[in-house]
């Protein structure tokens, strides 16, 4: 990537200063998309962090300072937090600004919003399908993003201008950008991610039932697959009960169809099905060379890898 011939925002502003925000604010800096970034979090520490570390150039302890006279505003907060923010930045947006935010959930955060966003102030809503395990200022990288997809869900409130230039933004800073609709994108998030992450969660709390994770033995053994579930649930516990709260029937309809797969498989061990675990095992492992053959990034260890074979990594 090379830096934009021209910045598209002067000012930025970023409300919450964790790993997405972190991130973006890298990224912007780094490929000049932006002449100015400015941040709010709650916390004295977090700010006094991204002031050190060149995240910011100014920081405010109220959404309401950072938001004056910003041109693009990203919530970076839990989805559960978006309302509430919106409510107290909103008489301070600058006419002609946009918002955004980056939330895993895209139906609850415009909801949540949209209702606040006074006239002459655009609202396009956003989703990077890119992050890690970690949370914080300082756990930000100005490369989370190449490579990896960013939706955009359009709301009435997104001007074909705003939308247009916040896609730049998002292509600037390596990602691909698609357009869905919003309920589209929460189920097939629900299938790609929120899921997934529920059953890792899960199993590693089986594990914890059985007393045997924090003792030697899982730790010691835990070289592959389990220990990507463990990678995974060590994700915010904020965020994702947020995530589960605000997409509860996406969730919960996906969740249906696992348990009845689950069934399936557990009926085929029982049985002694080699066939039906075989045909199962042989569609699974061609989801992951789809995934591979398009190119996708699959350098984090990922849901793809614990359903691939050990050839395929
Ligand atoms: N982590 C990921 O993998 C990932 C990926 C894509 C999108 N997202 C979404 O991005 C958003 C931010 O996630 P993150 O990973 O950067 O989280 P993070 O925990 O690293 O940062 C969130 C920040 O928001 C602050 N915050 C929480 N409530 C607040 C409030 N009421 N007012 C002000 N600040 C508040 C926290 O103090 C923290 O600094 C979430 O909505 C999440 O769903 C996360
Ligand atoms: O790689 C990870 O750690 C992630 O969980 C990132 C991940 C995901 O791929 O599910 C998690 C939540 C987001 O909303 C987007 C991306």
């Amino acid at each position: 990537m090379t830096r934009a011939d021209a910045p598209l925002y002067d000012r930025v502003a970023f409300i919450g200063l964790g790993l997405i925000a972190s991130s973006m604010a890298l990224a912007i800096r780094q490929f000049g998309l932006a002449n100015d970034i400015v941040g709010h979090a709650k916390s004295a520490e977090t700010r006094a962090v991204a002031l050190e570390i060149g995240l910011c150039d100014r920081v405010y302890a109220t959404a309401a300072e950072a938001v004056e006279g910003a041109d693009l505003v990203v919530l970076c907060v839990p989805v559960g937090a978006m309302g509430e923010i919106a409510a107290a930045m909103a008489p301070h947006l600058k006419q002609g600004a946009c918002v955004t935010d980056v939330g895993s959930v895209k139906q609850a955060v415009i909801e949540a919003v949209a209702a606040h966003i006074p006239a002459g102030v655009a609202f396009v809503p956003a989703h990077p399908l890119a992050g890690t395990e970690h949370s914080g200022p300082r756990s930000g990288f100005a490369t989370l993003f190449q490579n990896r997809w960013c939706l955009l869900t359009p709301t009435e409130a997104s001007t074909p201008d705003a939308t247009a230039r916040l896609r730049s933004l998002w292509e600037g800073m390596g990602a691909n950008v698609d357009e869905m609709d919003a309920g589209h994108h929460d189920l097939v998030l629900a299938v790609v991610s929120h899921t997934p992450h529920l059953i890792a969660y899960t199993m590693v709390g089986v594990a914890d039932h059985l007393r045997r994770v924090s003792n030697s033995e899982v730790i010691k053994y835990s070289a592959s697959g389990f220990r990507d579930f463990t990678r995974i649930a060590a994700s915010d516990p904020t965020m994702w009960r947020d995530v589960f709260l605000t997409n509860k029937d996406a969730v919960l309809d996906i969740l249906g169809r696992f348990t009845e797969e689950l069934f399936v498989l557990q009926r085929a061990i029982r049985m002694g099905d080699g066939d039906e675990l075989h045909a199962y095992f042989t569609r699974t492992r061609a989801i992951r060379r789809g995934i591979i053959e398009a190119g996708q990034d699959t350098s984090a260890p990922d849901f793809g890898r614990v359903a691939a074979t050990k050839k395929d990594v």
